[in-house]
């Protein structure tokens, strides 16, 4: 028996025009800073999966979009040191808005196969050939 927290995370590729998937770069002082990530977060107590990326792409990013526009692709199920991270990957092409680094963070839009030579967090690495799969 594994007595370690699961933390569950909602994170989203949102995917442009062009095939690019949006990163981010998480900020000094988060844990994992430096490392490019999709946007998301905690989902809340009481949130649906879809209403955390709902809000957390409105907060982190200033764009809107809605539960039906938010697609499963897959998920991660990590082992970090403090906790076991459960995360559900969403894909989005349909939303509001320009992306905007409201959070301070550093914002990129990049091909699929490029996610690789990226630095991610080490939960995200099994994430990319689904992506690839689907993008090309
Ligand atoms: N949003 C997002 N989080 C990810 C990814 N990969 C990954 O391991 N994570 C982890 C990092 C964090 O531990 C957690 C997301 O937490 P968060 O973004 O809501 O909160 P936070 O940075 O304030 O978290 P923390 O400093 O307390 O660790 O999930 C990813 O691709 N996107």
């Amino acid at each position: 028996m594994n007595d370690k927290k699961l933390l569950l995370v909602a994170a989203c590729a949102l995917i442009d025009a062009d095939n690019r998937v949006l990163v981010a770069e998480r900020p000094a002082g988060k844990s994992l800073a430096g490392l490019w990530e999709f946007p998301g977060g905690k989902v809340e107590p009481g949130e649906t999966p879809e209403a955390t990326l709902i809000r957390e792409l409105t907060e982190e990013l200033g764009i809107a979009t809605k539960a039906a526009c938010l697609a499963p692709l897959t998920f991660a199920s990590y082992e970090y040191e403090r906790f076991h991270l459960l995360m559900p990957l969403y894909v989005c092409r349909r939303f509001e808005g320009i992306p905007q680094p409201l959070e301070g963070q550093r914002l990129k839009w990049v091909r699929a196969a490029a996610l690789r030579d990226l630095p991610m967090p080490p939960a995200d690495a099994p994430l990319i050939p689904f992506l690839q799969d689907l993008l090309g």
